[in-house]
């Protein structure tokens, strides 16, 4: 790995810029490209989307993004359409969610004995039309850099697949959804070029708004640095959840155990939870899994995040039998994979909310954030009219920033007066004042059940 010099003062390579999908990451990437002095054509095949950006209304819930668009297509500098055109460069960020295969031909010749051939992988569908797409329009010389996570090696196989006579990187995208934009120019890159001159022609784009340094390397080192990174957040919050689910047993808090064990100086354990969702860290660890078979713990430690909303859910279940409530209707306040953004792709919610359905639950949402969901979305008068619990999954800051007077209200409109916190974001004391019993995931001491 190098760090290349700085190549101010080289001639510019590319002046016009494509870019393919237009959502979380591809709508600031573009927007922030034309403000740094690219002619950007920004492409997506959703058709409202497209419409919707250009009348400079919100798609995104993202802070500073509408400003930041906006300022991009006032300048003239970004224009949105359906179809790619000829560009110098042309940068991919379309969606790479994962698909159940049960033939997946990989799987299966990778095998190891766990490795059921049902073992999740990268859907590349996206990325492949999105290239395919593109492919007419690409003339000798053309930069192709895709940002879309994807698995090892998939860089070199879409370049050979291109076919023509063009330079190629592999960029990954790092941004922290909420902090979108800061991020966007402060963190740090990964170049991984097909070969030097494509990483170097992928940096002189990048340098145009980033303030972080730029790292050079190969675009398989690059695909897996992406994906370590989130595998390493994945495999320390299932360690979290774990000790959760032991400190439950010891019938001791894991919220202080976590925070004392934090203390030492080469100890960070991050928090548990309701399970680990969003498009990328719920997903990304699969697409090592998926291409090799010594990924085990790796494997494991996704299983055992996927399993946290049975796991909670099952923990809710039980409480109520030992409370004798049938048919309990309870409020479940925050949906979204995690809090302040409007995101409910992978929520953990969603499998919480079928399980407790499938127990036999009423079920009513209330979230301040989210704006699509599978299941009915209420005003938090509606959703707790009425309720014998209030189950938080999400850990937005309207439900951290509960008053005194909020929760005395809310308490008034409820049936059995009983929260369940699975973030610790609760103000524990104020709930107990209006006479809530307060349950906190990973606090084996407020739980009646064993
Ligand atoms: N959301 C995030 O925070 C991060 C996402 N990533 C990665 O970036 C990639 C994109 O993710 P998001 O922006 O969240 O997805 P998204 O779903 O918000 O946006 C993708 C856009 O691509 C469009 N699209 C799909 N196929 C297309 C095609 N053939 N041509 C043109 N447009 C097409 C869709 O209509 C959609 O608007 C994924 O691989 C993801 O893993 C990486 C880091 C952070
Ligand atoms: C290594 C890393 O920090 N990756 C970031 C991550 O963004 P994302 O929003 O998915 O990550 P997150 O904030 O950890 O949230 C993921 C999920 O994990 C849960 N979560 C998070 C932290 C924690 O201590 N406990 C926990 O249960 C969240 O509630 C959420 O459901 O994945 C992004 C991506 O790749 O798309 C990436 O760009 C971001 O920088």
């Amino acid at each position: 790995m190098k760090q290349l010099e700085n190549i101010g003062t080289k001639q510019k390579n590319i002046n016009k810029i494509c870019v393919i999908g237009l959502g979380y990451i591809g709508l600031p990437t573009a927007s922030m490209l034309a403000n740094h002095g690219y002619y950007v054509v920004g492409v997506d095949i959703d058709e409202k989307r497209v419409e919707l950006i250009k009348n400079g209304e919100l798609i995104i819930d993202e802070p500073g993004l509408m400003t930041l668009v906006k300022g991009a297509i006032n300048s003239g500098n970004l224009n949105v359409k359906t179809e790619p055109e000829e560009a110098d460069a042309f940068i991919i960020c379309v969606p790479t969610p994962v698909i159940h295969d049960k033939n997946n031909k990989d799987n299966n010749k990778n095998n190891n004995k766990d490795n059921n051939n049902e073992t999740p992988k990268c859907d590349l569908t996206y990325v492949l039309s999105a290239v395919n797409g593109i492919k007419p329009y690409l003339k000798d010389g053309n930069l192709v850099v895709i940002e879309s996570t994807i698995p090892p090696k998939t860089t070199e196989m879409i370049y050979k697949l291109i076919d023509k006579n063009i330079h190629m990187a592999y960029c990954p995208e790092r941004v922290l959804p909420g902090k979108i934009l800061k991020e966007l120019v402060e963190n740090d890159r990964i170049v991984g070029g097909i070969d030097e001159e494509s990483s170097e022609l992928a940096k002189e784009v990048y340098k145009s708004f980033v303030d972080g340094d730029i790292y050079l390397t190969n675009s398989t080192t690059a695909e897996m640095v992406k994906l370590m990174e989130n595998t390493f957040r994945d495999v320390n919050i299932a360690l979290a959840n774990e000790f959760a689910k032991v400190c439950t047993e010891m019938k001791v808090n894991v919220w202080d155990a976590i925070n004392l064990a934090n203390k030492h100086p080469r100890v960070n354990i991050l928090n548990p939870g309701p399970g680990v969702g969003g498009h990328c860290i719920s997903i990304d660890p699969w697409f090592i899994v998926e291409k090799s078979k010594n990924a085990e713990l790796i494997k494991k430690a996704r299983e055992l995040n996927d399993n946290m909303p049975k796991y909670v859910c099952n923990l809710i279940v039980k409480e109520f039998k030992k409370l004798n409530i049938n048919n309990p209707k309870v409020s479940i306040f925050g949906v979204t994979y995690k809090g302040n953004v409007d995101d409910t792709r992978e929520s953990p919610a969603k499998k919480i909310i079928e399980c407790l359905l499938s127990n036999d639950f009423n079920v009513s949402i209330y979230d301040p954030h989210a704006k699509v969901f599978e299941y009915p979305l209420n005003k938090l008068e509606d959703c707790i009219k009425g309720s014998d619990c209030i189950i938080v999954l999400t850990d937005h800051d309207e439900f951290k920033n509960f008053e005194k007077e909020d929760i005395y209200e809310i308490s008034k409109l409820m049936k059995h007066k009983i929260v369940i916190d699975t973030k610790n974001i609760l103000n524990h004391n104020l709930w107990k004042e209006s006479k809530f019993e307060v349950k906190l995931l990973g606090d084996g001491t407020t739980w009646n059940v064993k």
